[in-house]
């Protein structure tokens, strides 16, 4: 005999002796057939003092369903139908590295409990992506089959499709349907999107969503140009296929130089990593007051741009030196920082953002304030403009002070070389939201 109630927004669910209890924020769906419905709902699992985060997605089946929980009724939605080849990726490299456990303790029994058919793909280098959109997704989305890739990286999964879909003159009939769970450290795309970190926020958007294509911007640099690769060991071509000899890059998040891409540069270790998210704040602070007691840095070039209000004018700052520039597609960075406040993601609306030198505890503070609901851009000292283009050209002899960062990529610039970044028109990606 059983019974079940809600309560203080909790089911209470009685088998027997024993009464489990879950907090309706914790149930993902409701699915119903003829005679039970089936109510997926996360608990915490495992040593709460190795992740407190760890969840995995449990099952109860009730014969009757409480009239509070009619609203959580779902059914497999159109992009997890039987003609849609379903893919997920596990980006073992990314975050501090849990991505494998989130699919085997929410993405497996969630799929498996939809009787979704899928393939899984788990990284084992940074190739793996970039491979598997060339010779899996680009391909069957040229043949026009319905794909939806279930990501379980952070921005560094998304952009290595991107890339290898703009990078192609391969016509896309298909965009595939890309799905966030947010796994990595920044999680710029998802937190943009208003996906909470864990799973449940992520299955949910892919229950309920529905797609809408990527703005993507284009950033050509001057031939001379190179990425890094390996802990910034190694500097290879921009096109890493050797296709095309291009020196583009595409990006869906930001484009930054100064203060951000050599923060994002110096913390992309595998002794950084071990950090998460704390690893932004560390390689700043570094940069900011550096140990060897040097002051910090005075990032100098010439940067013009075309704003939205007035696209047929190109327009050069008087300024020549700088701190932070950066150029973004979306609202958030991170969780909690807010870079471009009142940009609508996915609108397509491209943001620049900029301060000059000043004192490192001035730098810090703006840099509070966009955690601090993105109230840095209401200063005085920073520029904060709707833009079309933009173009910088580089006028520093040391190499570190000509990094740029394409979402998370890296790219140091030649001496007296340049970056022009552009919206690109084409949407071949769609991201379920
Ligand atoms: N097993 C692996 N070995 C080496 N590199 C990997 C492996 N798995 C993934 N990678 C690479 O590591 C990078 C991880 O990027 P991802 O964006 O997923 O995480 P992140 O950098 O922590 O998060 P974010 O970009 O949101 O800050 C990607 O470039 C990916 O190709």
């Amino acid at each position: 005999m059983s019974t079940v109630n809600v309560v203080d927004n909790t089911l209470q669910y009685s088998h027997g002796d024993v009464t489990t209890v879950i907090k309706l924020e914790d149930i993902l769906c409701v699915s119903s057939n003829p005679s039970s419905h089936n109510v997926l709902f996360f608990c915490a699992e495992g040593d709460p003092k190795d992740d407190p985060e760890r969840v995995r997605l449990k099952k109860i089946e009730l014969e009757s369903l409480p009239t509070e929980l009619v609203p959580l009724k779902a059914s497999v939605p159109s992009h997890l139908n039987k003609e849609t080849a379903v893919h997920v990726v596990i980006s073992t490299g990314s975050g501090t590295g849990k991505a494998k456990t989130v699919y085997q303790d929410a993405i497996q029994p969630f799929l498996t409990h939809l009787g979704v058919e899928y393939s899984v793909h788990e990284t084992e280098d940074p190739e793996t992506i970039p491979h598997l959109a060339r010779t899996h997704f680009l391909e069957q989305a040229h043949r026009g089959i319905p794909q939806t890739v279930i990501l379980l990286s952070g921005d560094g999964g998304l952009v290595d499709i991107l890339d290898v879909f703009y990078r192609s003159n391969t016509t896309v009939k298909v965009p595939p349907n890309l799905v966030l769970i947010p796994c990595g450290t920044g999680n710029a795309m998802a937190s943009s999107i208003g996906l909470r970190s864990g799973p449940l926020p992520g299955l949910s958007t892919l229950l309920r969503g529905s797609p809408s294509p990527v703005p993507v911007f284009a950033a050509e640099f001057s031939p001379g140009s190179q990425l890094v690769a390996d802990e910034g060991r190694l500097l290879v071509p921009i096109d890493q296929s050797n296709e095309t000899m291009s020196h583009t890059l595409w990006g869906a998040v930001v484009a930054s130089w100064g203060l951000h891409a050599a923060l994002v540069a110096d913390s992309d270790t595998a002794e950084y990593r071990k950090f998460g998210v704390e690893r932004f704040k560390m390689a700043a602070n570094e940069l900011l007051y550096p140990s060897d007691g040097a002051p910090c840095h005075r990032f100098t070039g010439k940067i013009t741009m075309t704003t939205s209000e007035s696209p047929e004018q190109t327009h050069q700052l008087e300024e020549l030196e700088h701190m932070y520039a950066v150029a973004t597609l979306v609202p958030r960075l991170e969780k909690e920082f807010l870079i471009s406040p009142g940009l609508e993601p996915l609108s397509g609306q491209m943001k620049f953002i900029r301060f000059g030198p000043m004192s490192p505890e001035d730098a810090m503070q703006l840099m509070t304030l966009a955690y601090q609901g993105g109230q840095h851009v209401q200063q005085s000292t920073v520029t904060y403009a709707d833009i079309e283009r933009l173009r910088i050209d580089f006028q520093e002899d040391e190499a570190r002070w000509r990094r740029v960062c394409i979402d998370g990529k890296i790219v140091v610039v030649e001496k007296d070389g340049w970056v022009e970044l552009r919206k690109e028109p084409r949407r071949s990606l769609n991201l379920i939201h």
